[in-house]
């Protein structure tokens, strides 16, 4: 990697304020080449207990400084961040496969989560409330939970742990990051520059390992740690909340999405292309908000198809530090028998290919677009985290909002509609945290993102995710005369 500041690319852990290695180390690969990249130092569960320990140790005094304390470093941060960009971007596209460009992009996302909470650390605002009594007087205090411990995932590196981290420490809570064993580098990045921009030893931690499952049982099970924030599958948030129950942990849970992308007949369809394409194709169709089921009303379904084929035909796979390329390799092996496995399904009850359909070299695959596809096929109802866009018609509103609706999942939605009567009907049926009206694309720090059902618990980012990290205290004084 041609960084301009190597000390950027860090393998050790950042544990109370100190870099540190560890008895084994794991290699982390470039998905594109297959090449190790770095050899990580592998944290053990007692080093992970230790960053536990000194969180809990930092926390009082990191809570004690003002708003405007806690938010000055974070701005520090951000500006670091922000500085390093094109190197943070490169560290996270050899490790994670995403386009530069795209890579880049999410230092920005990431980093506009730590802007947004610096300011918002200033605002935590209690409430007085008109007392019961005429001795009594009633304030509500909010305080940091304390202890957060956070597992984050492979496809957004940098941005998911920085949408956890920075209102953790904007409220007053300290932090033990675990990022996911693919992708350690970019959450290490980040703790170099939180080092920079003057963090108290112990606010943020950062241990890398390759046996996640230990780490989350012992930041279920320590009494140290107030609460758990995750991002990945519904399965492991389901794990995670069953072993934070023997000690009540608060649970923020971003989980696995399944989102409904619907086209009815009075969209206008090249707007509605254009949606698709970011809604299904961003970070090769790797995140939890991608279109998985694209639902065109019968009067557009031809025209739709043929001007989302021409553009699926428009994009370039390959190695994301290259000119030009649109589409990163798949994560992992796994991930690339997933979207054969709900490709084979659908062509086997009766999908058509209109284009891709094909594996690449490597962990690449083609992008793909399936017609005709039953609303039965896996591809339909079970989350792709692939470039496979599957198209599902349909004939009345009530018919797609029925089918949209019926899955486990509810954590985006789109649709494309013009008659106000029915943006407001449909806003209102579809049974998500989230909702993208005539856009493909509506992750950003201002909004609140999250689920309902079991894609997750709680919200991030905007002025309702401070409340995740934060507990009501009640005061009632009597005896006032
Ligand atoms: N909602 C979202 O934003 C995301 C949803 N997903 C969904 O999850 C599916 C699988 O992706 P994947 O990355 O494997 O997601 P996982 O849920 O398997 O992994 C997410 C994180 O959890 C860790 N983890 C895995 N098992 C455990 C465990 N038993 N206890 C504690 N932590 C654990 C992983 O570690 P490690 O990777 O080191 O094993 C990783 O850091 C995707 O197909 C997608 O459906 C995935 C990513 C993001
Ligand atoms: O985990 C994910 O997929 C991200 O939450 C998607 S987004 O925030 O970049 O939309």
């Amino acid at each position: 990697m041609n960084l301009k500041d190597k000390s950027l690319l860090e393998s050790r852990a950042f544990i109370n304020g100190a870099w540190r290695g560890a008895a084994t180390t794991f290699d982390v690969t470039n998905p594109a080449t297959g090449e190790v990249i770095a050899q990580v130092a592998d944290c053990a569960v007692e080093d992970v207990k230790q960053a536990i320990d000194a969180a809990h140790s930092a926390q009082k005094a990191w809570a004690a400084k003002t708003g405007k304390e806690r938010a000055a470093i974070l701005r520090r941060w951000f500006d670091l961040m922000i500085a390093a960009q094109d190197d943070l971007g490169m560290i996270l596209c050899a490790e994670m496969g995403k386009p530069l460009a795209e890579a880049k992009g999410e230092i920005a996302y990431g980093a506009s989560f730590i802007e947004w909470f610096a300011e918002e650390a200033k605002r935590v605002y209690g409430d007085t409330i008109p007392g019961h009594q005429p001795d009594k007087r009633i304030v509500v205090l909010k305080q940091p939970v304390g202890v957060v411990g956070a597992i984050t995932p492979w496809n957004f590196p940098n941005a998911m742990i920085a949408r956890k981290v920075a209102p953790a420490l904007a409220a007053g809570c300290s932090f033990v990051a675990r990022p996911a064993e693919l992708t350690p580098l970019s959450a290490l990045a980040m703790a170099v520059l939180a080092e920079r921009a003057g963090m108290p030893a112990g606010v943020f931690n950062v241990v890398p390992n390759s046996r996640a499952a230990e780490i989350g049982q012992e930041m279920c099970a320590n009494p140290k740690v107030a609460k758990i924030t995750f991002t990945g599958s519904t399965r492991v948030g389901q794990i995670l909340m069953r072993q934070g129950a023997d000690t009540i942990k608060k649970m923020s849970l971003e989980l696995g999405g399944n989102a409904p992308f619907i086209v009815f007949d009075d969209a206008d369809l090249d707007a509605a292309v254009e949606g698709a394409m970011i809604a299904k194709f961003r970070n090769n169709g790797q995140t939890c908000v991608c279109a998985n089921r694209i639902y065109v009303q019968d009067g557009v379904y031809d025209a739709f198809t043929d001007k989302l084929s021409a553009a699926i035909k428009g994009l370039m796979p390959g190695n994301g530090m290259d000119k030009g390329v649109t589409s990163g390799p798949l994560i992992n092996e796994a991930a690339v028998s997933k979207v054969q496995e709900h490709l084979s399904d659908a062509l086997s009850k009766g999908a058509r290919v209109i284009t891709g359909g094909n594996r690449l070299e490597g962990t690449f695959f083609e992008p793909t677009l399936l017609a005709d596809v039953p609303a039965s096929a896996k591809v339909s109802r079970e989350e792709t985290f692939g470039p496979i866009a599957p198209l599902i018609r349909f004939e009345t509103e009530d018919e797609v909002i029925a089918l949209a609706n019926d899955t486990e999942f509810g954590l985006a939605g789109y649709f494309y509609a013009n008659d106000l009567s029915r943006v407001w009907r449909v806003a209102e049926a579809i049974e998500t945290g989230m909702v993208g009206i005539n856009t493909g694309l509506i992750s950003t720090e201002v909004a609140p993102f999250g689920g309902v059902k079991q894609s997750g618990l709680g919200r991030e980012g905007s002025k309702f995710g401070m409340d995740d990290y934060l507990e009501l205290k009640y005061l009632c004084i009597g005896g006032i005369r």
